[in-house]
């Protein structure tokens, strides 16, 4: 069924909007004018998707290229990469021509990356189709691959042009893949918009309805409190960086699962664990702080993570792009939807804090 179309305006140096609705992909050639050439980076489980956008855009007289990647983690490196910058060299790619990122956050990463270094930066439009590249990655212009030294550590700043959050395309994602994104979603509730947490709290179920209008609302609302912060703070150069609400364990744990956590999932025990080192700080009430684990978990996901894993996980911590020196700065909550940058933690504080986080040993 055809729903109206929700445009998000997200300000910067290059305005853009984020469309959410139903039926959007014929709207993908009017986002690209006067490209001749349109690369679409996806992995293969978008392969139909895709099919139907490159006869979108034939019809609109632009000419297809399909670069496909590996899926999810494996497709974010620097050798993919190439790949893609190989097959843009052999297509004659210029600065006219566009690259759009069909699929999960994954993708959206890489396909921003590929576009923010061909020719030092060409125009780069987002067709999310997970939950959380819909709230979350394809928007804000963060862009990036891994590496063997940790998560997102190379990347760029390059915003797109349009994203379009076709909520139909959500009807083939694994639960445990929407899941993942409503880390991010109840990330948006507790640093600014607690209506997100108690409309899940009033419903779970109906939250996690892909076809329904509770999660409609919920990805609006995450939309627009992304498109509100990066709008102010592209460069993460002050407030964007409470967009990195649970992500220092969060990217830690990714690292040490070698990538086979789900990020929301890796995010989720981060945002737990960052609202329990409020709280041992006196900066968080109880409530507000176990609230976190709550809804969390009424949705699915996890809260804890191994009792043996804390040494492994602080050197990786310490790699954060949010660190200063050596000295790691975490975003915590002052009060519910009042994030703050705390830079003063110990090491014993971060230790006993891991305790209130982790699986009690015999249980892992
Ligand atoms: N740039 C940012 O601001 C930002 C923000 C949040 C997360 N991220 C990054 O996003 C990534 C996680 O994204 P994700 O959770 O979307 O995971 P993902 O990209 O790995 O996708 C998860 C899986 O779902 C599949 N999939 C996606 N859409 C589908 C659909 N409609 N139907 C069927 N299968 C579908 C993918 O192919 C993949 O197998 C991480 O790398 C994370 O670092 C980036
Ligand atoms: O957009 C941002 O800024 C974020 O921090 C959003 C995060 O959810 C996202 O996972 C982002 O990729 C993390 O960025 P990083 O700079 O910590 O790699
Ligand atoms: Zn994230």
């Amino acid at each position: 069924m055809t729903t109206p179309t929700t445009r998000i305006k997200v300000a910067g140096p290059a305005p853009y909007e984020v469309l959410v609705g139903t039926d959007l992909l014929d709207a993908l050639p009017e986002t690209l004018p006067d490209a001749a050439q349109v690369a679409l980076v996806h992995a293969p489980p978008l392969s139909g998707l895709v099919d139907r956008l490159c006869e979108v855009l034939a019809a609109a007289g632009r000419k297809p290229l399909r670069l496909e990647v590996p899926d999810a983690e494996h497709g974010k490196s620097v050798a993919v990469a190439e790949q893609c910058w190989a097959q843009l060299g052999r297509a004659g790619f210029t600065r006219t021509d566009a690259v759009v990122g069909v699929g999960g956050g994954a993708v959206t990463d890489l396909a921003g990356f590929v576009a923010a270094c061909w020719l030092r930066g060409v125009r780069l439009v987002q067709v999310p189709t997970s939950l959380l590249g819909m709230v979350d990655a394809a928007i804000g212009g963060k862009t990036g691959v891994n590496t063997a030294a940790g998560k997102n550590l190379v990347g760029a700043f390059h915003p797109p042009a349009a994203v379009l959050c076709d909520l139909a395309t959500l009807a083939t994602l694994d639960t445990e893949e929407l899941t993942g994104g409503m880390a991010e979603v109840v990330k948006c509730g507790f640093i600014a918009d607690p209506r997100i947490l108690e409309l899940i709290e009033a419903d779970p179920a109906a939250a996690t309805d892909p076809a329904g209008p509770v999660l409609r609302e919920l990805v609006e609302r995450s939309v627009r409190v992304k498109a509100d912060v990066v709008g102010e703070d592209l460069r993460e150069s002050g407030r964007r960086i409470v967009l990195n609400y649970g992500h220092t364990l969060g990217h830690a744990i990714e690292r040490h699962e070698g990538y086979r956590w789900r990020h929301g999932h890796a995010v989720s025990v981060g945002l737990v664990y960052a609202a329990q080192l409020a709280r041992r700080r006196g900066l968080l009430d109880a409530a507000t702080a176990d609230r976190h684990a709550a809804v969390l978990s009424s949705v699915g996901l996890p809260t804890r993570y191994r009792a043996d894993a804390f040494d492994a996980l602080l050197p990786a911590m310490r790699l954060d792009k949010k660190a200063q020196g050596t000295t790691l700065r975490f975003v915590l909550l002052a009060g519910l939807a009042e994030p703050t940058v705390v830079a003063d933690l110990s090491e014993p504080e971060l230790r006993a804090t891991y305790l209130d986080v982790c699986v009690p040993e015999g249980e892992q």
